[in-house]
């Protein structure tokens, strides 16, 4: 069986598209980050925003079924992640993001490498780099660590690690919660979620102080390669998601809630009802904005096919596993759904 890491170093990137530019030494915005961002402020009004559910909710499987299907992404509350936690990922990924440019270069990246410091992996689909360091993780990150931190480097894999623990607990009673609603036996719920274990990796995203927010990008627009996708964001707006027929709509940071979003391996697994949701990231306020993002899947040796809840429907995707998505998408981007469409 492979890992995560192994689905990635098959398509390897080239240095410049790891190599993150030293945010600290540049006082104006070099033309390699300039983007057309004539449509970021174009945000739909207040009216809309995407659902919140509590999952202590007897009724929380249901709302959060709809939510997926209706929007993609929903704001979850009573998650069981204790905030005193997502306090310390985030300061722990403070303290990351504000070493040296050359310290941080220490762990970056290999070409062929999945974990590590350096730019975002959809870079090469991009003819302009976006204003964004971030640093990957898959299970124990020591090896990072001791590159970063020579003489302290437990406390950090300690707050990883927990996290990234309780992170994969949440979302497997999410995936719970919604292949339920989608009417899925038990049992092929639990080859999906838990039998099989499950390919993970966290993130935690950077997007520096910019000298001109209004011309740059912190992320370009994609959909999550995941099942799903929980997120934690810093108190900077900057996220926003498409929904069709409305547009951009910012998703605001709320306190202690945190962002699930579909990813396109549960777009196939659900026959296209619950849709990956577009989503990018652009530079409003004048100051560092931090994220974390933790990303579930079936192992990458598991063969993703719309479930039998949608039999009577004509599938829509051919089987495909995890690990030939990640090549697919790799080398196609956002085209890589309608590649496997029958
Ligand atoms: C497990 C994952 C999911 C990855 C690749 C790998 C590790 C890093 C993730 C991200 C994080 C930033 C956006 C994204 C689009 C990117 O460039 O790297 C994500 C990507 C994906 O969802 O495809
Ligand atoms: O920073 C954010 O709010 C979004 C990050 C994201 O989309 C990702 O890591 O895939
Ligand atoms: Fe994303």
């Amino acid at each position: 069986m492979s890992t995560l890491s192994e689905a990635y170093s098959d398509h390897p990137l080239h240095l410049h598209h790891i190599i993150p530019l030293d945010f600290d030494s540049v006082r104006t915005l070099p033309d390699s980050h300039v983007w057309d961002t004539s449509d970021h402020a174009l945000e739909s009004d207040d009216r809309s925003s995407i659902p919140t559910v509590d999952l202590t909710d007897p009724d929380a499987g249901k709302l959060i079924g709809h939510a997926c299907e209706t929007w993609g992404v929903f704001q979850v509350t009573n998650h069981d992640i204790p905030l005193d936690l997502l306090g310390e990922v985030e300061s722990e990924a403070r303290r990351l993001f504000s070493l040296p440019a050359g310290q941080k270069l220490k762990a970056l990246r290999s070409p062929g490498g999945a974990t590590g410091y350096g730019i975002a992996r959809i870079s090469p689909f991009f003819n302009k780099y976006m204003w964004h360091e971030g640093f990957t993780i898959m299970g124990s990150p020591m090896d990072h660590a001791e590159e970063l931190w020579p003489n302290d480097p437990q406390r950090f894999c300690d707050v990883m690690e927990d996290y990234q623990k309780k992170m994969k607990e949440l979302a497997m009673t999410l995936m719970h919660l919604i292949l339920k609603s989608l009417d899925i036996s038990e049992e092929e719920i639990n080859e999906v979620v838990s039998s099989g274990g499950a390919s993970t990796a966290l993130q935690l995203n950077s997007y520096p102080f910019c000298p001109d927010p209004n011309r740059a990008i912190g992320l370009a627009p994609h959909t999550d390669t995941s099942l799903l996708t929980i997120l934690h964001q810093s108190t900077k707006n900057g996220l926003q998601i498409f929904k069709e027929g409305v547009g951009w709509v910012l998703v605001s940071p709320t306190y202690g809630s945190l962002v699930v979003n579909v990813g396109d391996l549960l777009h196939i697994l659900s026959n296209a009802q619950f849709p990956s949701v577009l989503h990018r990231v652009v530079m409003k306020e004048n100051q560092q904005r931090l994220s974390l993002a933790y990303f579930y899947s079936p192992p990458t040796d598991f063969y993703l096919s719309p479930l039998p809840s949608n039999s009577t429907q004509i599938p829509l995707y051919r089987s495909v596993s995890v690990r030939d998505y990640i090549g697919i998408k790799a080398k196609n981007l956002e085209k890589a759904l309608s590649l496997i469409r029958i």
